[in-house]
C-alpha cells in the first residue's frame, strides 16, 4: 500500500478508489433483534422459529455476553406469551422478590438468568417452584407466567454431571435447550454484528457513521473476544465515538486486549469454560494477532515517515496525513506506550 493509500485509509476518504466495498445494509440477516449469518446461528434461528410457538420451559446456554438474554427476549416475542410481559431477573435474586415478579410476569415470560450461580438450597426451591408452575399450567391457571426461560454460562448437563446442579433441575430445565456459541467460534458474524452496532449507534447518537473502513475488519477478526458480542458492541460504540469521518478506521478501534475483564464474565472471559473449540479458535486468533500488530506498525511507520519528512512539524504532518492534530498525538502516544513495553 502506498503512502497515499494509507493516508486515504487513515482519513476514510477515497474508499471506492482502493476497491473498498462496505457490507450493504440489505445483507443483514437474523431473527428479530438478533443478527447472525454463520451456519451455527442459522441453525439456531431455525430451531428458535420452529419451537417458539410451543415453548413452556427452555434453557439458553452460552458464555457471558454471547446473547442469551437477547435470545430469551426474541423467543418471547415470537411465542404464545408475547401479549404478556418479558420479565428478566437474576436467578439468585428471584426468591427475594418472587411475589412481585410473578405478578409482573403473569401471562408473560419469566426469564431467570445465571442459573449456574444458584446454591444447592436455591436449586431445590427452584425445582419445587417449577413443579408448582407445571401444576398451574395443567390446571390452565392464567395468572402465572406462561413461559419460564433460564440461562446458564455452563452447559447444564455438564454442570449436573460435575455435581454443580441437582439432576432433577437439570432434567426439568434442559429438555429444550438453545446454545449460543462464543463469538470466536462464529467469526463470520463479526462484520454483520459490527455493521448493525454501527447503525444502532448512528441512529441513537445522531452521528452519521456509515461502516467499517479499510483495515478495520481484519483487526476485529484477529481478536478472541473473551467478552463475546457484548465486548464487540462496546468496542464498536467506542470506535464510532472516536471516528472523525464516516468510516471507522483501525486507529479508532480501542486496544483489544485478550485478558481484559468483562462485568459478567471471568477475568479471562469465560469462553474457556464453555467449550474446547474456543481454545482452537483462540489458537487461530493468536496466529492472526501478528497481522493486527503489523497493521498498527504499518500505520505508525507511515506516520513516522511523514513526520521525518516535515522535520517533526506536527501540524504539517497532520495536514498531510489528513487527520486532526489530536489524532496524531493519540497515535504518537500509542507508539511511545508500545515502545515502553
Ligand atoms: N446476535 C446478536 N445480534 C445483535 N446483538 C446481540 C446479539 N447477541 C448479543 N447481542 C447484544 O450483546 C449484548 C450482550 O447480550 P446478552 O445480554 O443477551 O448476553 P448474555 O449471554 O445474556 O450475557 P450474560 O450471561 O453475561 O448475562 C446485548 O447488548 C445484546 O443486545
Amino acid at each position: 500500500m502506498s503512502a497515499g493509500h494509507i493516508a486515504q485509509a487513515v482519513t476514510g476518504t477515497g474508499l471506492a478508489g482502493i476497491g473498498f466495498k462496505p457490507v450493504p445494509r440489505e445483507e443483514f440477516s437474523g431473527l428479530g433483534a438478533m443478527s447472525g449469518a454463520s451456519p451455527v446461528m442459522e441453525r439456531l434461528f431455525t430451531q428458535m422459529r420452529t419451537t417458539a410457538p410451543h415453548l413452556r420451559v427452555a434453557a439458553i446456554e452460552g458464555p457471558s455476553g454471547a446473547g442469551k438474554a437477547l435470545a430469551a427476549r426474541t423467543l418471547h416475542n415470537a411465542g404464545p406469551a408475547s401479549a404478556g410481559r418479558f420479565v428478566p431477573t437474576r436467578a439468585t435474586t428471584f426468591f427475594a422478590d418472587s411475589q412481585a415478579l410473578l405478578a409482573e410476569a403473569s401471562g408473560g415470560t419469566l426469564f431467570l438468568s445465571h442459573i449456574d450461580e444458584l446454591d444447592r438450597g436455591q436449586q431445590a426451591r427452584l425445582a419445587d417452584f417449577m413443579e408448582w408452575l407445571e401444576h398451574m399450567h395443567t390446571r390452565k391457571v392464567e395468572y402465572v407466567p406462561r413461559q419460564l426461560f433460564a440461562s446458564s454460562r455452563m452447559p447444564l448437563r455438564r454442570l449436573a454431571g460435575e455435581g454443580g446442579l441437582r439432576p432433577e433441575l437439570s432434567h426439568r430445565l434442559s429438555a429444550i435447550c438453545f446454545v449460543l456459541p462464543p463469538l470466536v467460534e462464529r467469526r463470520q458474524d463479526i462484520s454483520l454484528l459490527a455493521e448493525r452496532f454501527i447503525e444502532d449507534f448512528s441512529q441513537r447518537h445522531g452521528k452519521p457513521v456509515r461502516g467499517l473502513g479499510p483495515g478495520a475488519l481484519p483487526r476485529l477478526q484477529a481478536h478472541t473476544w473473551p467478552g463475546n458480542v457484548r465486548e464487540l458492541e462496546s468496542v464498536i460504540h467506542a470506535a464510532a465515538l472516536s471516528c472523525e469521518g464516516q468510516w471507522i478506521r483501525p486507529i479508532d478501534i480501542p486496544a483489544l486486549n485478550a485478558s481484559v475483564s468483562f462485568p459478567s464474565g471471568r477475568e479471562d472471559g469465560d469462553n474457556g469454560r464453555w467449550s474446547t473449540d474456543a481454545k482452537a479458535g483462540a489458537g487461530a486468533a493468536a496466529q492472526s494477532l501478528e497481522e493486527e500488530a503489523n497493521l498498527d506498525r504499518a500505520i505508525l511507520r507511515h506516520v513516522q515517515a511523514v513526520l521525518t519528512a516535515v522535520k517533526g512539524n506536527k501540524l504539517r504532518a497532520a495536514q498531510l496525513l489528513g487527520i486532526s492534530r489530536s489524532t496524531l498525538y493519540r497515535l504518537l502516544e500509542a507508539r511511545s506506550f508500545s515502545e515502553k513495553l
